[in-house]
């Protein structure tokens, strides 16, 4: 399985996400610079966290009209998982790929440690790997990490199970304590908390090495039946 990490202006947990992929996981990666990036050969797409563009107009906004986007666009009809994380899943929400909208953490400032949060849908190809409900301790690295959505919305991510991490200690003031959400084909997830930055005991978790395991794991077991 080979895994495009998008590299854009502003970027920067491009190189954690690449180290998650390639030297722990061990599976075939490349950091993919947005502007010549062909996708075609990629088997998923992972949207690392940064600033892109310094966060202009709104996290997320400007890299979200990149022609990059189009061919995510194509992966994410195909149903080939794409991962985006903190900016990442900023952009994917400015992309509209998924729903809902991010505000500024509800103390207004920018928070960055360790956080517990509730695996609330183990059924995705992300999250086999783990038991719902299972607590799990993932960084929070963000300014706007305060995820909204409107009544409807959120009813339906409740019925479609999209809610796929919620925070146990809710630190931004996410609607219904919202870390992560997938689309309704579940193959397309957002989240704030850092997966790739909890790989390793030695970064104070290695938790996050499921979630790269499982989209391996359940992208192979797909790959073999479909052959
Ligand atoms: N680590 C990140 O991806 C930061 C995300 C974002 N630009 C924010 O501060 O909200």
């Amino acid at each position: 399985m080979k895994f495009a990490v998008i590299v854009f202006p502003g970027s920067n947990c491009d190189r954690d996400m690449y180290h998650a992929a390639k030297d722990v996981l061990k599976a075939d990666a490349d950091l993919v610079w947005y502007e010549n990036s062909n996708l075609e050969n990629y088997d998923g797409v992972l949207l690392p966290g940064g600033f892109s563009y310094g966060d202009y107009l709104r996290s997320g906004a400007v890299a979200s009209t990149s022609n990059v986007m189009q061919q995510i666009k194509a992966h994410a009809e195909k149903g080939k998982p794409i991962l985006g994380v903190c900016n990442g899943f900023q952009i994917l929400l400015e992309a509209g790929l998924l729903p809902g909208a991010m505000l500024r953490n509800k103390n207004l400032a920018f928070m960055c440690h360790q956080e517990p949060l509730v695996v609330a849908n183990n059924q995705t190809q992300f999250t086999t790997g783990y038991e719902k409900g299972e607590i799990v301790r993932f960084p929070i690295a963000h300014g706007e990490g305060n995820y909204f959505c409107d009544e409807q919305t959120l009813a339906d991510l409740k019925a479609n199970d999209q809610i796929v991490f919620t925070y146990e200690n809710n630190p931004n003031g996410s609607v219904a304590d919202i870390a992560g959400i997938t689309n309704k084909q579940s193959n397309v997830l957002g989240m704030m908390p850092h997966p790739e930055r909890a790989v390793e005991e030695l970064l104070g978790s290695d938790d996050g090495l499921r979630l790269f395991q499982s989209v391996v794991k359940n992208w192979r077991e797909s790959y073999a039946v479909n052959r």
